[in-house]
């Protein structure tokens, strides 16, 4: 049986990558998709060429990781495809936000970054020649950010494991590709301690075409996919100017 999974697809990129691996991606036997809103995850079924397995759960849950584990023992598929998705933000001081909650950055990590490791894990054994991993990182991932610290953070995570990963699996032909982009319009921006910042409205992304672009990038086996000019001239601009300069800069 022939599959992709897709972790955080009830809304956002993970959702807009289980609408297109469906359109266009052939010969898959079924999608699997991955969030804890199962009313959302059972109405994208409209949305996809393909059945979907719901696997509604917390991916930070020890129980649902054993549960997932047990699933890919019993039913032994060809992971074509793994996206990992699912992802959460929070802005403003490290201070601030432990004041508001002791968890929730604490949370962020554990959901980022060992989350989006243990799903690699696991899933690893069932990966094939020529099949691809793709892992959503950030534009944030390319400098340390005051404000947004553990956030960029846990991105700067998932593209490094992403790189090494790739240099990993090259020998087996499987290839890692890590999305990195500026802001995207989707619902990371509705919580209430993630708030867009005024200057980055004007670069906020099409989930569509951020997505879109991810795609044909790891079809090229591209290592990063980066959406936009804006975004990278950043990429461009944190490879030559000096950590604390911009370090100071993202502080403003
Ligand atoms: N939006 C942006 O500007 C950018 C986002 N990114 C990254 O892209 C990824 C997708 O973000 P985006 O689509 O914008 O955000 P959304 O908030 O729209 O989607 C996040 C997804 O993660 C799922 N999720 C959250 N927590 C858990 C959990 N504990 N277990 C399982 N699923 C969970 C949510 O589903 P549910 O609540 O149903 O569990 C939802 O499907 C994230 O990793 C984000 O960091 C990268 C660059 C820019
Ligand atoms: C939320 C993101 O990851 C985005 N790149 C941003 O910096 O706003």
């Amino acid at each position: 049986m022939k599959i992709a999974i897709v972790t955080g697809a009830s809304s956002g990129m993970g959702r807009e990558f289980v609408k297109q691996i469906s359109r266009l991606y052939t010969g898959l036997d079924e999608i699997w998709v991955i969030a804890r809103r199962r009313e959302r995850l059972t109405q994208l079924q409209e949305e996809s060429m393909y059945p979907l397995r719901t696997l509604d759960g917390d991916i930070t849950d020890p129980k649902f990781l054993e549960e997932f584990a047990y699933l890919l023992q019993a039913t032994s598929p060809d992971v074509r495809m793994l996206v990992n998705a699912a992802g959460v933000g929070s802005n403003g001081t490290i201070a601030d936000l432990a004041e508001i909650n002791d968890r929730l950055q604490p949370e962020m990590v554990r959901l980022n970054c060992e989350a989006l490791l243990e799903m690699t894990q696991k899933v690893l054994p069932y990966l094939s020649e020529k099949s691809r991993i793709i892992n959503l990182a950030s534009g944030a991932a390319f400098c340390p950010q005051p404000g947004f610290a553990v956030y960029a953070a846990t991105k700067s995570f998932v593209l490094s494991f992403s790189r090494a990963l790739g240099r990993e699996l090259k020998k087996k032909k499987i290839y890692v590709t890590a999305v990195c982009s500026g802001p995207v319009a989707t619902e990371f921006f509705a919580s209430d301690t993630m708030k867009i910042v005024a200057w980055k409205k004007p670069f906020l992304a099409d989930p569509n075409a951020v997505v879109r672009k991810a795609l044909i990038d790891s079809g090229k086996r591209k290592k990063l996919s980066v959406y936009g000019g804006s975004m990278k001239l950043v990429r461009i601009l944190t490879k030559i100017l000096p950590i604390d300069f911009l370090v100071w800069i993202m502080g403003i």
